[in-house]
């Protein structure tokens, strides 16, 4: 039989979600359970169905089911056979599924419970409405493209159960069960045109409903055999089926002989394998994605749980769904106290109703928000948050729930604010420091630039104030510095202008000036609020400043010489005599940058030791002898020429450069009297100048001893100068201490300058002096100034109660001299008597006869 392809059915394969319902055909076959086999196969014969529901005809509750493959299994050599009640041989329970299930459900089911029939039926009242089989599902599943590939060859999966046409029936059926066939080729040997015929499972159900006697296979079977070649496709095979409306095809070889017998359900079931995998695929895939998603689920709930973050979950219309752990923690309140309720039991009322109006409309239209804001806790507490807000929407994109996380950043603010005061402001006096000035310098500068207006900046620190760190400490100190800024804060007025740079310095910025005379009234006020007394420690303290005062557009031009001209018109006002203020002025500018040259200059020589020691006689005036010498700096820089040490000397102090200089000083000298002594000469001791800082060093003695070690001359030639200056009263008794232990060594201590200082007496009386010299200033009128007339004589007078050596120094003229001899003065010093001179001088000097000098006119 030759057999074209034919198109495939559209009926065969239709899509898998469509519920089973709707594919079955309606309408079951059922009978009781005492119906004889032979009736109810009669029935199946007559619906033309595979399948019989026994239903109990009491409760009509389907209670079994009976298929034509269950006839296989029937023993046809028992004569009662076909009279026994088909209960005897149904399967139990019926399996069912409702008609809303899917193709796949059902399939999923089928491979589960390892059947191939399910009952359908109603969701709502359970009622049966037909039978799905394995065979329907498998149509379904859009394999069609397997069985336009395959042949009919590949399905066969073992030769045919061929049995003779001439075999009793009865054993014809036992082969069948044996070989487990639902059907098998009858052959026909003597018939050489129709040499093939076919038996199935329903000729069986045919045996059993016509009763009738039956001897032999030939007298069941069906003398025709529908047949392809194993070359055909499956599915032109399938739709011959479907066609004819047979069951089975045989399969028949080149030589003609049964190579295969497949029925419907053997090819689907070739193609089967494909569904079973992909379905298990499917199974595998549904149920790996079901525990990942539980494991996310699970994961999701748990990181909730603990999360440090408090977390809100709300519903789309911001009503609180439930919150976690930490947010009770963070916010006082418990999961029922805010469930139901909106997040607005947190509101602090810092924000403005737009604030939120924002963050709503953000949420709608990015579905996202997140900033900064301010909730209450319970206890009324307003804290800091750091706020996520995202909103969760379904597969429609609708937004259903919103997912809020919020840290409590309190800390962090705090840190924050730390930071940036550590950064702006003076941690001792919580004043602005120069960064901030800086700023705020520059903001009022283009402020100025853009109104055409005038600025100033008040420089100032306070006068001698290390004198006050020294004496009492530094905690003084600062307690000093902070009721300072608090009175600048108050003379000021406006908190936001007065900085301070350290130390003692403190600048007020001034951003609109209309008159030169608000800003003298500012000062005189902040003047005297520095100057009223201060309790510090039970002690009563007087405070001074001095102000220097720069303007734009005027003085400068930009913040760092604005501040550096304020602080030169500060110096102004401290040489002024401090306790006031002074304006910069040009003059002022030229003087700044000549000093800045000279320290530059200084810090060079200094480095290059480019200086030398002049000496200066001191003769006894009465005797006419040499007594000593005075060692005088001089520095002959090669730019700016001879520099007065009266100029860099107080210069070295300022810049803590004194120290070294004064030291080279000291080693100078030592070693000069040590070349002259090697010199054979008759050496005189050599008096060196020492500044009050220099005093003042810790180095100072050690430094001394060293001297005197390194050019081994003996302590006595060596004599130290010091002003009234020297002798601070915080140091006073250390210093006095330190010049006994010199003066031990035989070191001699002269006081300079005598008679400009405030020392007290019964001060100067415990230091272990030698020498008292009237200061130049005194000596420059004689004898015609009365006052200084005098001074001079009670100098003298003085100096000899205590014992001491008197020198006067400055005297040029032989007037001066003899009034000084005739009032006792033992010792001078002076241009008339020999100016200072460099070291080869000196010989002349220790030669020469000064008697002559002194009487001689
Ligand atoms: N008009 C006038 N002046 C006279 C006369 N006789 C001496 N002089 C000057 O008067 C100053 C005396 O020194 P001083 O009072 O200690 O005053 C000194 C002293 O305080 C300081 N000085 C000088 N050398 C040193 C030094 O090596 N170390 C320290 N620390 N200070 C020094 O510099 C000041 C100025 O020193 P000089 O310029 O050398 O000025 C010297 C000296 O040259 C005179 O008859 N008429």
């Amino acid at each position: 039989m030759t057999i074209a392809k034919h198109a495939l059915l559209n009926d065969l394969f239709v899509s898998d979600d469509v519920p089973v319902g709707q594919l079955i055909h309606s309408g079951l076959l059922t009978c009781p359970p005492e119906t004889c086999l032979s009736e109810a196969a009669r029935l199946m014969q007559q619906a033309h169905v595979s399948c019989i529901l026994i239903q109990d005809p009491e409760t009509q509750a389907l209670v079994g089911i009976w298929s034509e493959g269950d006839a296989r299994r029937l023993d046809f050599t028992d004569r009662q056979l076909i009279s026994r009640p088909i209960g005897d041989f149904m399967s139990h329970p019926v399996r069912s599924v409702p008609a809303s299930w899917s193709l796949n459900q059902v399939g999923m089911k089928l491979k589960r419970e390892g059947v191939r029939r399910l009952l359908v039926i109603q969701d709502e009242d359970q009622r049966p409405l037909g039978i799905v089989t394995q065979t329907d599902v498998v149509r379904q599943q859009g394999l069609e493209h397997y069985l336009y590939m395959r042949e009919v060859g590949s399905a066969i999966r073992q030769p045919p159960l061929v049995l003779d046409a001439r075999m009793p029936v009865a054993e014809a059926v036992h082969t069948l069960q044996e070989s487990n066939s639902e059907a098998a080729i009858v052959a026909y040997p003597q018939d050489l045109h129709h040499p093939w015929g076919i038996i199935t499972e329903r000729d069986l159900i045919r045996l059993l409903a016509d009763a009738q006697n039956y001897v032999c296979l030939g007298d069941i079977a069906t003398h025709q055999l529908l047949s392809v070649e194993p070359d055909t496709s499956l599915i032109a095979a399938v739709n011959i089926l479907r066609e004819k409306k047979f069951r089975h095809l045989g399969v028949i070889g080149p030589q003609g002989q049964p190579i295969g017998l497949l029925s419907l359900g053997d090819i689907l079931a070739s193609v089967e394998y494909a569904y079973v995998n992909r379905l298990r695929e499917a199974l595998s895939a549904r149920d790996s994605a079901l525990k990942a998603s539980m494991e996310h689920l699970r994961l999701a709930q748990k990181v909730i749980e603990v999360s440090l973050d408090g977390i809100i979950i709300t519903d789309a219309r911001g009503i609180i769904e439930s919150v976690n752990p930490s947010f009770t923690e963070l916010t006082g309140y418990t999961a029922e106290e805010v469930i139901g309720k909106t997040p607005k039991v947190l509101s602090s009322g810092r924000h403005q109703s737009n604030f939120y109006q924002n963050m709503w409309q953000a949420l709608k239209q990015q579905g996202y928000w997140q900033g900064e804001i301010w909730n209450k806790r319970k206890n009324g507490d307003i804290f800091p948050e750091w706020l996520t807000i995202t909103a969760i929407r379904d597969e429609k994109e609708q937004i259903i729930q919103y997912a809020a996380i919020f840290a409590d950043i309190s800390d962090r603010k705090r840190k924050e604010e730390k930071i940036h005061n550590l950064a702006y402001f003076d941690e001792l006096t919580g004043l602005a420091n120069r960064r901030l000035l800086n700023d705020r310098l520059q903001q009022a500068l283009s402020q100025a630039r853009k109104h055409e207006a005038m600025l100033a900046v008040l420089f100032l620190d306070l006068d001698l104030f290390k004198r006050i760190n020294d004496s009492l400490g530094h905690a003084s100190g600062d307690q000093v510095l902070r009721r300072v800024a608090r009175r600048l804060q108050d003379a000021v007025g406006t908190e936001d202008s007065v900085a301070r740079l350290g130390g003692d310095e403190f600048v007020i910025l001034v951003p609109e000036v209309e008159h030169l005379t608000d800003l003298e009234r500012l000062s005189h006020r902040i003047i005297a609020a520095i100057h009223q007394p201060m309790q510090i420690e039970g002690q009563e303290l007087f405070v001074s400043t001095s102000i220097g005062i720069s303007l734009y557009p005027q003085d400068a031009q930009n913040t760092d010489d604005l501040l550096k001209n304020a602080d030169s018109a500060m110096y102004r006002a401290k040489e002024n005599g401090r306790n006031n203020f002074s304006f910069f002025t040009q003059q002022l500018g030229q003087e700044t940058s000549s000093r800045l040259t000279l320290e530059n200059a200084l810090r060079r020589a200094l480095h290059q030791q480019a200086f030398q020691l002049f000496y200066q006689p001191k003769i006894d005036i009465h005797q006419g002898k040499l007594k000593g010498f005075e060692a005088l700096i001089r520095w002959n820089d090669e730019h700016l020429g001879f520099v007065s040490p009266a100029d860099f000397i107080p210069m070295a102090e300022q810049l803590g450069l004194i120290d070294s200089l004064g030291n080279w000083v000291l080693h100078e000298a030592c070693q000069q009297l040590k070349w002259w002594q090697k010199a054979g000469l008759d050496v005189v001791p050599i008096a060196i100048n020492i500044s009050a800082r220099q005093l003042a060093s810790p180095h100072f003695e050690a430094s001394i001893h060293q001297a005197l070690q390194d050019s081994k001359i003996p302590a006595y030639l060596l004599e130290l100068e010091l002003t009234e200056s020297c002798f601070l009263p915080e140091h006073a008794e250390a210093i006095a201490c330190m010049l006994h232990r010199l003066r031990q060594l035989g070191i001699k201590i002269s006081i300079d300058d005598f008679g400009t200082g405030y020392s007290s007496l019964s001060y100067l009386k415990r230091l272990p002096l030698d020498t008292l010299k009237i200061d130049a200033s005194f000596v420059r009128e004689l004898p015609h100034a009365h006052d200084d007339c005098q001074i001079a004589i009670t100098i003298i007078a003085m100096a000899k109660a205590l014992g001491l050596n008197v020198v006067a120094e400055g005297i040029e003229t032989y007037e001066q001299l003899t009034f000084l001899r005739e009032q006792g003065c033992e010792q001078g010093q002076g241009y008339y008597l020999g100016r200072p001179s460099p070291a080869n001088q000196v010989v002349t000097w220790l030669a020469q006869d000064w008697h002559t000098q002194v009487y001689d006119h």
